[in-house]
């Protein structure tokens, strides 16, 4: 995955490119087409890798996961709409978990697996967090659509600080059990360098959507690949894209449906990301279930 991020690298660019030429209006629509494109397709297969996970351990029937999966989303909703805070709170923990752990899995870093857990966490929480210290109006606004709660800059600032604060400290322990690691973390600074002109530049959708489309799906698309089909050809990919088609014509007529109803741009993007969180939940405890089961298989 090292060497997709070069090409991440090069379309990031690009994407800052795109914001120096596109009217601010274009560039939203077209954030939104990489999200429902790659974004929403990265996450559509969650059901085959369960079953492709489960099918090599025993006969777990396909319904059942799906029901299990359908159960899960609808409790996100339930709890999104009785205790939004809460139930945001918990959603930006997990994905900067799950953010994280696509990033750095592949790296050996030579710690406890708690310690592990802890540092996914926190590297993709601060990605979020200065995406929410560049865009903390927009973001401001949306939060408390969906929850009733005016964050204030201030709190993001100060969250932001204690977040780098705790990466710098788990990055030098790191350094300590594994010095190797000394060219990954200068190149991760770069990154988070890049990432933070891109998320100044950009609307916020335009900032979202690089991070999450050439950072995180695309990558996590070619992994999912790999491991549901033991490589990486044409084929692969679109036997993937075949499977993946009906959850993600269900995924985009549900949009679809907000859109119609929802005319207000701030009531449709705070929809549009509780809508992102009802899945992201059972989605994080795949991949992790997928990360985990590679360890106990043969590359
Ligand atoms: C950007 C953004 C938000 C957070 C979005 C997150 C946390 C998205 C995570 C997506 C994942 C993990 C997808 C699955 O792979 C808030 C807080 C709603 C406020 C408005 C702007």
């Amino acid at each position: 995955m090292t060497n997709f991020y070069n090409i991440a690298i090069v379309l990031s660019f690009v994407g800052l490119w795109i914001n120096a030429i596109l009217p601010q209006n274009l560039e939203i629509i077209l954030g939104f087409l990489l999200i429902f494109s790659f974004g929403i397709l990265h996450g559509s297969n969650d059901i085959l890798i369960l079953d492709t996970i489960e099918n090599k351990k025993s006969q777990f029937p396909f319904l059942k996961i799906l029901i299990t999966y359908v159960i899960t989303v609808l409790i996100v909703v339930v709890v999104f709409y009785m205790l939004p805070s809460f139930a945001l709170l918990l959603f930006i923990l997990f994905s900067g978990f799950h953010f994280g752990q696509q990033h750095w899995e592949h790296k050996d870093l030579n710690v406890s697996m708690v310690v592990k857990n802890m540092f996914y966490a926190i590297y993709g929480l601060l990605v979020l967090n200065l995406l929410f210290v560049c865009q903390s109006k927009d973001v401001i606004n949306i939060v408390d659509i969906i929850t009733g709660q005016k964050i204030t800059v201030t709190l993001i600032q100060y969250t932001f600080i204690v977040n780098t604060i705790l990466l710098i400290t788990a990055a030098g322990y790191l350094l300590l059990k594994n010095s190797d690691l000394k060219s990954q973390l200068l190149a991760e600074v770069f990154y988070l360098l890049l990432f933070a002109i891109i998320f100044k530049v950009g609307t916020l959708i335009w900032s979202f959507a690089i991070y999450f489309i050439f950072w995180h799906s695309i990558p996590s698309l070619l992994e999912q690949i790999q491991f549901i089909y033991g490589n990486i050809s044409k084929k692969s990919i679109w036997d993937y894209c075949k499977k993946a088609l009906p959850y993600w014509l269900v995924s985009l007529t549900g949009m679809a449906v907000l859109v119609y109803l929802f005319e207000d741009t701030a009531l449709f993007y705070a929809l549009f990301f509780s809508f992102i969180a009802a899945v992201t939940f059972p989605h994080t405890i795949v991949i992790n279930k997928l990360f985990m089961n590679k360890k106990t298989q043969p590359e």
